[in-house]
């Protein structure tokens, strides 16, 4: 049994199905990855998955240890242990970096919160008494809201795009507190459109036009990336010279 399961989620948004029947199986302590091509659905399973307003209202059944999460907040889900890591920390806008990273752990200590800005490849010192606003870089943002992941400590993270805007020496600090999670035996669902991130995972599910394409071990689903899409027969498939940016990843 997955630690959390989606049992034929279907999910409709402006008179559209954004999900179709999708039976997902999240094992526990794993990296999973979701991939596929623009519009496939890979941000509003994120969203369903945390329970967000407006994609709530969905078919079928989400389960987090065998219990039924469906009707449950945001906060609710977040306090059993299921968080997203945002793209940007946008939440509390405006606190000193030290108490938005300690902000998901009631009572964490200075040390803690240093250690994970280390983790992240921040100096405590220049950071720790910064603001979370806009005076922060884009890229510092994204490791501000991973230093807060690693301190929350979830049972499962969610990330959208985990590599997207940041640098090269900003991506490996990302890479390493995936490898860290994973080593704590979090588990990990990582969204993504780079063949660099999937490699980090164990099982990738591919995800086209709301439904489940393919799923299966990382290994196998990288052929995803080298060219040989799967054939789809949805009247709106993307031509594989629209999906696949020639460097490896897809655009
Ligand atoms: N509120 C909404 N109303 C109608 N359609 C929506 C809504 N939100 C998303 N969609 C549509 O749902 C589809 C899936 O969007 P989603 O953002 O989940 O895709 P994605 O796989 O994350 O794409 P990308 O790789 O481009 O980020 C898209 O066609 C999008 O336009």
């Amino acid at each position: 049994m997955g630690i959390l399961e989606f049992d034929k989620v279907s999910l409709e948004l402006d008179g559209h199905r954004i999900l179709n029947n999708l039976d997902l199986d999240f094992w526990e302590g794993h990296v999973h990855a979701v991939v596929g091509p623009n519009g496939a659905g890979k941000s509003t399973l994120a969203m369903t998955i945390m329970g967000l307003a407006g994609y709530e209202h969905h078919e079928g059944d989400i389960r987090f240890k065998g219990k039924s999460i469906k009707g449950l907040t945001v906060n609710q889900r977040a306090r059993l242990g299921i968080t997203l890591a945002w793209q940007e920390p946008a939440r509390f806008e405006g606190l000193g970096v030290g108490a938005f990273i300690g902000a998901g752990k009631p009572g964490a200590s200075v040390q803690e919160i240093d250690a994970a800005l280390e983790l992240v490849g921040l100096s405590p010192g220049r950071y720790r008494s910064r603001r979370v606003d806009k005076t922060l870089s884009g890229g510092e943002r994204k490791r501000i809201e991973l230093a807060s992941i690693i301190v929350m400590d979830p049972e499962v993270v969610l990330m959208d795009e985990p590599d997207s805007g940041v640098d090269i020496e900003a991506v490996n600090y990302i890479f390493s507190v995936i490898d860290q999670l994973r080593e704590k035996g979090t588990t990990i669902i990582l969204i993504t459109h780079s063949a660099e991130v999937l490699r980090r995972s164990d099982h990738a599910f591919l995800l086209c036009h709301g439904n489940l394409m393919d799923k299966g071990p990382t290994a196998r689903m990288l052929a995803y990336f080298g060219g040989k899409c799967i054939p789809c027969t949805h009247k709106n498939a993307p031509e594989l010279t629209e999906l696949f940016d020639g460097k490896g990843g897809i655009q």
